[in-house]
């Protein structure tokens, strides 16, 4: 069967087909002359290599802010290129069609400015999945199966928490503070507390490695902010979870208040069955921890927490009945 799954984020993109799995999965970046915008000359991983050195006359794209199309002709152009280089795998002449994950959130606009993206982009066909819809599919739950399912998505530039049941959504609550947020803090933390000015690789790569860190500390390359000389200042682990607390917290908060939109009987089902966490934000160390804490029951991390959202959109072209329930 043809066709693709995609999970087109602010961070980072997947695109899986049934038959071979995932064909790409790249942050969602490009870089392009200044002049042209719309027109990618890199994409990907090596576009990402060059945020924070871009060379005058380039800039680097971002096509997405907050898990929808902000530029209609620049996610476009990402979609014909995203999609040629998957073709690398699989060389097909043939116009595919496409389910493509979407947040609970987006409004019919952002929703019509996706669809229309994928058809200028050469795609036969496309549906949209609620991300956490797709999520789910892609862990190996039901999303038919007459029980309430919590799924959290903490993502690059939103974090989501969605209820469902039977084909229907119950609740859900968005925040527009995540990953990216949390890498932005941690920049504004090392430049106020240490004068250390860093790229937004360098606070993302520090925020990951606090994930595998366990007691050695961390050390950190940058600039002096005031002589402009590169120093490096050591970190401990605290001192990393404590920068990023407030904003954890932030978040944590908005995912729990969904609680109170529940129906009491769907709450009895999650607390038997616990919440899901998908997207790479869940990855953060203790995160899933501190979501159990306030939540009080049982939260799950994925197995495949960056890509289950493509694999799901993937099975979906398999199963219309889930396009027709949830989709569209
Ligand atoms: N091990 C990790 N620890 C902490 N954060 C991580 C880890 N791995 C990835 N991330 C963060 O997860 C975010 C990307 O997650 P994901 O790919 O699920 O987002 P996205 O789907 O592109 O975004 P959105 O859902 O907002 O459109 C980034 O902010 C990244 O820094």
């Amino acid at each position: 069967m043809g066709g693709f799954g995609v999970d087109l984020g602010t961070a980072n993109t997947v695109v899986v087909q049934p038959k071979r799995g995932i064909v790409f999965d790249e942050p969602s970046v490009m870089l392009a002359r200044a002049d042209e915008p719309t027109v990618p000359i890199l994409v990907g991983e090596d576009a990402r290599q060059l945020i924070g050195r871009t060379p005058v006359g380039f800039q680097t794209v971002r096509p997405l802010q907050d898990g929808v199309i902000v530029d209609l002709e620049s996610a476009r152009s990402f979609i014909v290129a995203i999609l040629r280089k998957a073709r690398q795998h699989v060389w097909s002449g043939l116009r595919r069609r496409a389910v493509i994950g979407v947040p609970t959130g987006a409004t019919t606009l952002e929703c019509r400015a996706l669809l229309e993206a994928g058809h200028e982009a050469g795609l036969r066909k496309v549906a949209l999945l609620p991300e956490p819809v797709a999520g789910a599919l892609g862990s190996g739950i039901d999303p038919l199966e007459p029980r309430a399912h919590l799924v959290v998505d903490v993502g690059g530039g939103t974090a989501e928490i969605t209820g469902f049941c039977y084909g229907g959504i119950l609740a859900s609550r968005t925040c527009r503070v995540a990953g990216d947020e949390l890498t932005r803090t941690l920049s504004q933390y090392l430049r106020s507390e240490h004068q250390l000015v860093v790229g937004d690789l360098t606070a993302e790569n520090l925020k990951v490695a606090m994930d595998a860190l366990a007691d050695p500390p961390l050390i950190v390359e940058g600039r002096d902010g005031a002589t402009g000389r590169a120093r490096l200042v050591t970190l401990e682990n605290d001192e990393v979870k404590e920068a990023l607390r407030t904003t954890v917290d932030e978040i944590v908060q908005t995912l729990t208040s969904c609680l109170e939109d529940l129906p009491a009987q769907a709450v009895g089902d999650i607390m038997s069955h616990g919440v899901l966490a998908i997207g790479g934000g869940a990855l953060m160390s203790g995160f899933t921890q501190l979501l159990e804490e306030h939540f009080g029951f049982p939260v799950k991390l994925a197995d495949r927490p960056l890509t289950c959202v493509a694999e799901g959109a993937s099975v979906a072209m398999m199963h219309p009945e889930v396009l027709a329930a949830y989709g569209g």
